[in-house]
């Protein structure tokens, strides 16, 4: 019998006519060492485009991590309905548990590094994919709060590492035709992750007593079986290489490329690891990395990517999206809970149009032109607060306080300045799209879903017909928002979305890969944390549409970013990247395109010979 891995093999091409098709050595091949990438490796990846279906396994159990991501991080606002009624949590309580698990992940992102480097990309796997278990028993079995957050604390640390590990591991695992595509799906099931939990969150919800438990513990099912998987799954072959293990790194190396004829990657990759140990010199790898001009370009490009990736308010969107759709008329708690996860779903959908195109298109032209629409869609969401604002119904009864204490609800003369002060909500009736008998009253302190006292204090009163809005107004330009709202995800998922992770993993030599993307993935939490957290602070200086406003212009700096320092990584293989940022940091965008690039794949490039249009 044929290996089996080899006898799956799905697409195989003629090695004469691809090497005829590889270009000569330009002068910016030569990196900054005076080595060219061609002279490195003579051959270019020839046997490396057909794919063994082993691959698509380690893809699978590889970017579970990602799902677990996605879950943990999203599972929580859900589940913090129930807690905070079921523990008697206060703002501080909640705002803790959601935080921390951020908090924590950006700390276990920035140690992953070193645990890369000393434990290899698999332990790291699997240990990330233990402490999830550990923390989704912890969550699931919670007596108090305290427990809680220790749990939370818990997951965190598994996401940091996961998020940093997995797309080294996967890029370093793919063959480099299919680089992008792999790395890109471990972004997919970060929003697939995202997506089951709202959905888990939306089923759960009805089960008011305990109903957390489930949605916090049933993290444990992916954990576990990524854990089991992964214990016979392979070590990076570069990474063992790298420990001077060429035995075992040559058997992985086969095993992963279905039996077929792995000398010419081998010799690349072990060349190359023994003239990156000679030329790296010694030190902290950070230290090195910061004074040795391309590897600090790659730094910087990849934690710059990772920064505006945040800092264009994804997760102020995708958390805001239940508001978003309840100033669009959605009234019932229920139905939001389901529209949001519609929302998680459109996020997960466009991801997958973004794991299509980036192998067609490439990195560079993919993010530009997310970047753009996500600065677009972001304006469009700015304008429809804008006009809400604008237009912000008028406070036309002002009650007394019956416990007679003075608060700031009574000062304000309509429902925008009212919704924005976090004491404060709007109570009113409708009729059409005609509000009338509106008053600002203070918050119930245990629960946002009803006033503190008057008609809207109790859920039994609303009978009469009053509506209560925290956080948002009723408005009829509603529909702007929704509409940026569903362009911010189409034009971000694809691009911005994957970009940053899929980049990152491919950028740095292998002696500063793994400190690399933990930087990096450490500035994307850290950012994360930040934005999220002064959210409602910058809405209420600024208001909403302020505040999207802002973040639409930190993403045109992202776009100029872009535009100036990201060179196209597409078809290279990981031992080339390093020759393109031997220029000047803002050249980059302008390197040349294809040298040393890896001949596109036969079958690719067929298409494109049928349909030239379609480039
Ligand atoms: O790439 C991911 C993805 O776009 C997620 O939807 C988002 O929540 C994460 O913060 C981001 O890193």
């Amino acid at each position: 019998m044929s290996n089996p891995i080899g006898g799956m093999r799905k697409k195989v091409t003629d090695d004469r006519e691809r090497r005829s098709l590889i270009r000569a050595p330009s002068e910016s091949s030569i990196n900054n060492l005076g080595v060219t990438s061609a002279a490195r490796e003579p051959e270019l990846a020839t046997d490396q485009d057909v794919t063994p279906v082993f691959v698509y396994v380690l893809a699978f159990f590889s970017a579970l991590g990602g799902f677990l991501f996605g879950y943990d991080t999203g599972v929580v606002s859900g589940a913090m309905l129930l807690l905070k009624k079921e523990m008697h949590l206060t703002a501080l309580w909640q705002e803790l548990l959601v935080s921390s698990t951020v908090g924590a992940a950006a700390l276990s992102a920035l140690a992953g590094g070193a645990l890369n480097g000393l434990f290899g990309r698999r332990i790291c796997i699997l240990m990330a994919s233990f402490i999830f278990t550990a923390g989704g028993v912890v969550l699931g079995a919670a007596p108090n709060k305290e427990v809680l957050l220790v749990g939370r604390i818990t997951v965190g640390l598994g996401i940091g590492i996961a998020s940093m590990t997995v797309p080294v591991y996967l890029a370093e695992v793919s063959p480099p035709h299919m680089r992008g595509q792999l790395v890109t799906i471990y972004t997919l099931f970060i929003t697939a992750g995202q997506f089951i939990a709202s959905v888990v969150d939306g089923a759960f919800t009805y089960l008011h007593h305990n109903g957390w438990r489930y949605m916090l513990g049933l993290s444990i099912v992916p954990a576990v079986l990524q854990f089991f998987g992964f214990l016979f799954l392979p070590e990076s072959p570069r990474w063992l290489l790298q420990k001077g293990l060429t035995q075992q790194a040559r058997q992985v190396l086969s095993r992963i490329r279905g039996g077929q004829n792995i000398e010419k990657e081998y010799d690349s990759m072990r060349t190359n690891i023994e003239d990156e140990e000679k030329e790296a010199g010694g030190g902290p790898v950070l230290w090195r990395m910061l004074t040795r001009p391309p590897t600090r370009r790659a730094l910087t490009v990849g934690c710059g990517l990772q920064m505006f990736q945040q800092l264009s308010g994804i997760n102020t969107v995708m958390y805001y999206s239940a508001t978003i759709l309840q100033m669009a008329g959605v009234r019932d708690d229920k139905q939001a809970i389901w529209l949001a996860s519609a929302t998680a779903a459109t996020n997960f959908l466009f991801t997958l149009v973004g794991v299509w195109l980036v192998e067609r298109v490439g990195r560079r032209k993919l993010t530009l032109g997310s970047l753009i629409g996500t600065v677009l869609s972001l304006t469009v969401l700015a304008v429809g607060f804008l006009l809400s604002a604008q237009h912000s119904p008028a406070v036309t009864l002002h009650p007394t306080d019956p416990t007679l204490n003075s608060t700031s609800c009574t000062l304000y003369g309509s429902c925008e300045p009212c919704m924005l002060d976090p004491g404060c909500g709007f109570c009113y009736r409708e009729n059409g799209s005609t509000v009338y008998d509106s008053s600002c009253i203070p918050v119930n302190q245990t629960s946002a879903d009803e006033a503190a006292w008057g008609r809207c204090s109790n859920l039994s009163q609303f009978s009469d017909g009053s509506l209560w809005a925290y956080n948002y107004c009723p408005t009829s330009y509603s529909w702007i928002v929704l509409l940026g709202l569903i362009l911010y995800l189409a034009f971000f998922a694809p691009g911005m979305g994957p970009m940053p992770w899929t980049v990152n993993s491919e950028i740095y030599p292998l002696w500063a890969r793994s400190t690399g993307n933990a930087c990096s993935a450490g500035v994307n939490w850290i950012c994360n944390v930040l934005v999220s957290l002064t959210f409602l602070h910058v809405a209420e200086y600024l208001t909403y549409y302020g505040a999207f406003f802002l973040y639409s212009g930190l993403t045109v700096l992202g776009l100029l970013f872009v535009l100036g320092c990201l060179p196209e990584t597409q078809g290279r293989r990981l031992e080339e990247m390093e020759a393109l940022f031997s220029g000047s940091l803002c050249s980059c965008g302008a390197s040349d395109g294809d040298v040393g690039r890896v001949q596109k794949h036969p079958v690719q490039q067929r298409k494109r010979e049928r349909h030239p249009l379609r480039q």
